[in-house]
């Protein structure tokens, strides 16, 4: 990615100190990286360049992740069921992360998903801008978050877009859909059509994981599928140009997911780790399987007894790597409080205030970059800036 000023970027403008908001964040100054060129420099600019205990090892061990089968409870075999969902605790009690085979969704549809971003991020830059993400927003595109960060940043390009299920059964939404042929023209109104039905597969799928989660945790089925029916979710594609410095940045810096649910599908090319038992592991692509992993509020919502994972991922010299993550979020003014049955047993006292979504993903869109303690961050944030939402501990 090349240094492009845009037209409006006075050529002082690397010279001055990078202007910050008062949360410490870079204003945005109009630089733009472009893939398309950087890489035919020797080197990588200093703001990709992350410090050195940071920076990837470059052989970590595989991890054996937990492969859930869920063939079983989809078809309603009650013991299918009950062995799904004791292997979904199981996994959320020791590491956070699982796979999921045997999920019945179509292989095909998989793949136009991956062949329709190779579409998109192919496109010029200036064609990719036309979804450029606003200042504040988290839909659309962006090109290694210039405008966000000012040092450590990600070796990728992205773009987010809102999901949420059809309001009732005589109205159909097309908000994915609608969402490409308005950012991107009539040309778009296929790849929007298949992330459309991308993305309602992954919703169905997350209510399915939500009901194996809720009984995992000794709830009714219908506990937490109830909770997100109506979810309003993000689906970010993840594009991570070739590198020629692979071993001084990432593609994701290490995080854990602010959201409830993440399912990712992942490409032939591999780069997602997970830090387990005190060291990076990697997890070995599988394109008949999507890693599920739990996010922060989902720990908030199980009171702490399941948690979130750090996770980052690394780049390479050679080829570009996609990855395709549904977001599950819950409708955005739903209050999130874990259920009573999950408070004061086995003197687990109530860890997290109640917050919205709403509110979570503005903290993390305007004031902090997700990283391993955003949740912990949120909380002191909500207690300073928003004490009128924290019902009385
Ligand atoms: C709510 C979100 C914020 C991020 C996208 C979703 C869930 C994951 C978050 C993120 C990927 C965590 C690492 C840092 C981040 C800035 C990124 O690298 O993209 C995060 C996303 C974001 O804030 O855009
Ligand atoms: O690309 C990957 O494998 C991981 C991406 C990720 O963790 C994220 O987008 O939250
Ligand atoms: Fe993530």
């Amino acid at each position: 990615m090349t240094i492009v000023r845009l037209a409006s970027t006075v050529a002082s403008s690397f010279s001055l100190p990078i202007e910050q908001t008062k949360e410490g964040r870079q204003k945005p100054d109009g630089l733009v990286f472009d893939a398309s060129v950087l890489q035919h420099r020797p080197d990588i600019p200093k703001q990709f360049i992350w410090p050195y205990g940071e920076r990837p090892s470059p052989d970590v061990p595989e991890l054996p992740v937990p492969l859930i089968d869920i063939g079983g409870f989809l078809s309603g075999d009650p013991l299918a069921s009950m062995e799904a969902s004791r292997l979904i605790g199981q996994a959320c009690r020791e590491v956070g992360f699982f796979l999921v085979v045997n999920h019945g969704i179509d292989e095909g549809l998989i793949s136009d998903a991956h062949r329709y971003m190779d579409s998109f991020f192919g496109l010029p830059l200036v064609e990719k801008q036309r979804a450029q993400r606003k200042v504040g927003e988290h839909c659309g595109y962006a090109s290694s978050f210039t405008g966000r960060f000012s040092s450590k940043l990600p070796w990728k390009e992205t773009l987010s877009f809102q999901y949420s299920p059809e309001t009732s059964s005589s109205s159909s939404n097309n908000i994915v859909e609608d969402y490409f042929t308005n950012t991107m023209g009539q040309d778009f109104r296929h790849s929007g059509r298949v992330y459309q039905d991308y993305c309602e597969a992954m919703s169905r799928l997350s209510l399915v994981i939500m009901e194996l989660l809720g009984m995992s945790l000794g709830l009714d089925r219908e506990r937490f599928r109830g909770f997100f029916e109506d979810n309003e979710s993000i689906m970010r594609l993840n594009y991570y140009p070739p590198c020629q410095r692979p071993d001084q940045t990432l593609g994701t810096g290490p995080h854990c997911d602010p959201t409830s649910l993440t399912i990712l599908h992942q490409d032939h090319v591999g780069g997602l780790q997970v830090f387990v038992d005190n060291e990076w592991r990697s997890v070995t692509p599988n394109f008949s399987a999507f890693v599920v992993n739990i996010g922060d509020t989902f720990m908030a919502l199980s009171n702490g007894i399941y948690k979130s994972c750090l996770h980052r991922a690394v780049v390479n010299s050679v080829r570009p790597r996609k990855s395709l993550a549904f977001f599950l979020c819950p409708k955005y003014d739903k209050v999130v409080s874990a259920p009573s049955e999950l408070v004061d047993v086995h003197g687990r006292p109530r860890i997290y205030p109640d917050f919205t979504w709403t509110t979570f993903l503005e903290f993390t869109q305007k004031h902090y970059r997700a990283d391993m303690n955003t949740l912990r961050a949120f909380t002191n944030w909500l207690r300073q800036n928003k004490p009128s939402e924290l019902l009385p501990e």
